[in-house]
């Protein structure tokens, strides 16, 4: 499929475009190049020396991380994302094992139920596994238009090189834009993966 030629106007009518455009992919597909941008990512350095990995559960079409979490390396523990309970935008990361127990939150997406002892700070994760709606080679990314991923990790504007946790855009390559506007909230990708391969995004040392 080709990739998004131009930049609309503004960012809403690209986001719904692509929000259409990846909802409409036949489950097949979906899988088909969803395991394809597993394959991808899996085989990397950045991955398989990242021991806290944060994942999310796709919805509406997102392409499906769920893989990496059962072809992991033992040493490896996996984490999704949660809404604060203080509704300041932000995400909470939940450990994701065997036991853990889900609800739906506020957009109808599943969660782990925010268990305190199992909740790892933003910061002290390798590596964080980003859905997203479009993205570009400087690593600009759109998601769903809350602002989540920005706010929990402003931190890393003040951080020096390198910077952890790694953040990967995972996504079909349909959803790679030629050029994104960034805006002076966004924090930019370090990387992405997709089913046409990995791509070092930005200045990111790996
Ligand atoms: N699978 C998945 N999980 C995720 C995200 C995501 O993009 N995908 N998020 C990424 O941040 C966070 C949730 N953020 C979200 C933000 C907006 C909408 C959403 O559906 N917005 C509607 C309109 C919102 C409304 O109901 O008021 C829309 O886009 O039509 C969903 C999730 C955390 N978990
Ligand atoms: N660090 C921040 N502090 C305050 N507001 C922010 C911050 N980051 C983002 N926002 C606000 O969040 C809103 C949504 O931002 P944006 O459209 O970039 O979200 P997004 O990256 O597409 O969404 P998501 O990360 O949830 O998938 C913007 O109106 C922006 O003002």
């Amino acid at each position: 499929m080709p990739t998004v030629p131009h930049l609309p106007p503004t960012k809403l009518p690209l986001r719904r475009t692509l929000q259409q455009q990846r909802a409409a992919l036949p489950p097949s597909e979906q899988v088909r190049l969803s395991r394809q941008a597993v394959r991808h990512l899996k085989t990397q350095r950045c991955f398989r020396n990242a021991r806290h990995i944060a994942l999310y559960l796709p919805v509406r079409g997102e392409a499906d991380p769920r893989k990496l979490r059962y072809q992991a390396l033992p040493r490896q523990q996996f984490y999704l994302p949660v809404l604060s309970p203080f509704r300041d935008s932000r995400l909470w990361f939940v450990r994701w094992d065997a036991k853990t127990r889900f609800r739906l939150n506020r957009f109808r997406i599943p969660e782990p139920y925010p268990v305190y002892r199992h909740s790892r700070p933003a910061r002290w994760l390798d590596m964080v596994v980003t859905p997203l709606v479009a993205f570009d080679a400087n690593g600009t990314r759109m998601g769903m238009g809350g602002g989540f991923y920005d706010r929990t990790f402003a931190f890393k504007r003040t951080q020096r090189q390198p910077q952890r946790p790694r953040l990967c855009g995972f996504a079909y390559h349909f959803q790679k834009a030629e050029h994104l506007c960034r805006q002076r909230w966004d924090i930019p990708l370090d990387a992405a993966t997709s089913d046409a391969g990995f791509f070092h995004l930005g200045t990111g040392i790996y």
